[in-house]
């Protein structure tokens, strides 16, 4: 069995009342409270910005080093020379979807933290124009499929209001092949990220060039995702596992790249706001569904994921639960 795939053509996150629209949506639940992810079709797709990127990368450490939100965000900007994944590389921009937000975001960041490297403007200036209609097209996406999951649980009159708080974060990554040295020593496929689950609420991804993504059945094997160029792989996240107590899966995935091919993704996190609680409604809480999780801040969740901790944890959804009630 391998990932499901579902057909989005044609569909809008504004409208759904059409045929297709209730075809699909029973397809989306099943697909994220199974699988937790599935392949999903969507054209048209904006053209992607291969060398862009690769000229991101290319830029002295120090550079890439400025795509930083500061240490109450680990995981908002570069990171890089991560233990066991020699070469991988990765950049962050909030609120790419929004350009506008873009950029008072970051003169926020820089008023609120003077001289500490915080600011992204210089390095992203560039990137802002090619990366903003990829960002918006995963947008789109997103919020279909987050609206066809709320229906699907009763509680659609949420859509609006999540959308308000909600933010997006567009990460790319590049994932180099096995060195020849490495293929020497028979290593077909080198680890481009350890397995993990997403903390955030949905995440779209776009993967360019070469396959590598992983993702973890509830049986424990590793199903390879091999989408098309036209389309994309969407996963749930630990924060849409809690949301919906524990009615969306969130499965963990991991990166391996064979070949001889750089891997490039393009990612869209949507992420909730850290000024509400991650807590599900109070539709999805009864006697036969007692809350799965304990009402969390996603920041405190995401600090514990980063810590050393949390690293030790399977499971880091139930082991901060675990560890926040100790
Ligand atoms: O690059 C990818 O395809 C996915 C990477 C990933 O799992 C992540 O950044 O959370
Ligand atoms: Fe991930």
């Amino acid at each position: 069995m391998g990932i499901p795939k579902i057909d989005f053509s044609g569909l809008n996150s504004s409208d759904p009342s059409t045929e297709k629209w209730t075809t699909v949506r029973p397809q989306v639940m099943h697909a994220l409270s199974n699988a937790g992810c599935f392949e999903a079709v969507f054209p048209p797709c904006p053209p992607l910005y291969g060398d862009t990127v690769k000229e991101l990368f290319a830029l002295p450490l120090e550079r890439k080093k400025r795509n930083y939100y500061g240490p109450e965000y680990p995981f908002h900007g570069y990171l890089g020379g991560l233990p066991g994944l020699d070469g991988f590389e990765t950049l962050a921009i909030r609120d790419a979807p929004r350009p506008e937000a873009l950029h008072s975001g970051i003169k926020a960041t820089k008023k609120r933290k003077g001289n500490e490297r915080v600011s992204t403007l210089n390095l992203f200036n560039t990137v802002c124009d090619v990366v903003h209609p990829v960002a918006k097209h995963l947008y789109e996406l997103e919020r279909i499929v987050r609206r066809m999951i709320l229906e699907s649980l009763g509680v659609a009159k949420y859509y609006e209001s999540q959308n308000e708080s909600m933010w997006y974060l567009f990460r790319f990554s590049e994932y180099p092949p096995p060195s020849k040295e490495e293929k020497e020593k028979k290593i077909d496929k080198k680890l481009g990220y350890y397995s993990h689950q997403d903390t955030n609420t949905l995440s779209i991804i776009k993967q360019i060039q070469t396959d590598g993504l992983e993702l973890k059945t509830r049986d424990g094997d590793w199903i390879e995702a091999t989408p098309s160029p036209d389309s994309f792989i969407v996963m749930a996240g630990n924060s849409f596992r809690a949301w919906t107590n524990g009615n969306v899966h969130a499965p963990f995935h991991r990166i391996l790249v064979g070949g001889e091919v750089t891997r490039y993704s393009s990612i869209l996190f949507s992420v909730p706001s850290e000024n509400d609680l991650v807590e599900a409604p109070e539709e999805l809480v009864d006697e036969n569904h007692p809350p799965l999780f304990i009402p969390f801040s996603y920041n405190e969740f995401t600090r514990f994921c980063a810590s050393e901790k949390g690293a030790k944890a399977d499971d880091m959804l139930e082991a901060f639960c675990a560890d926040s009630k100790a």
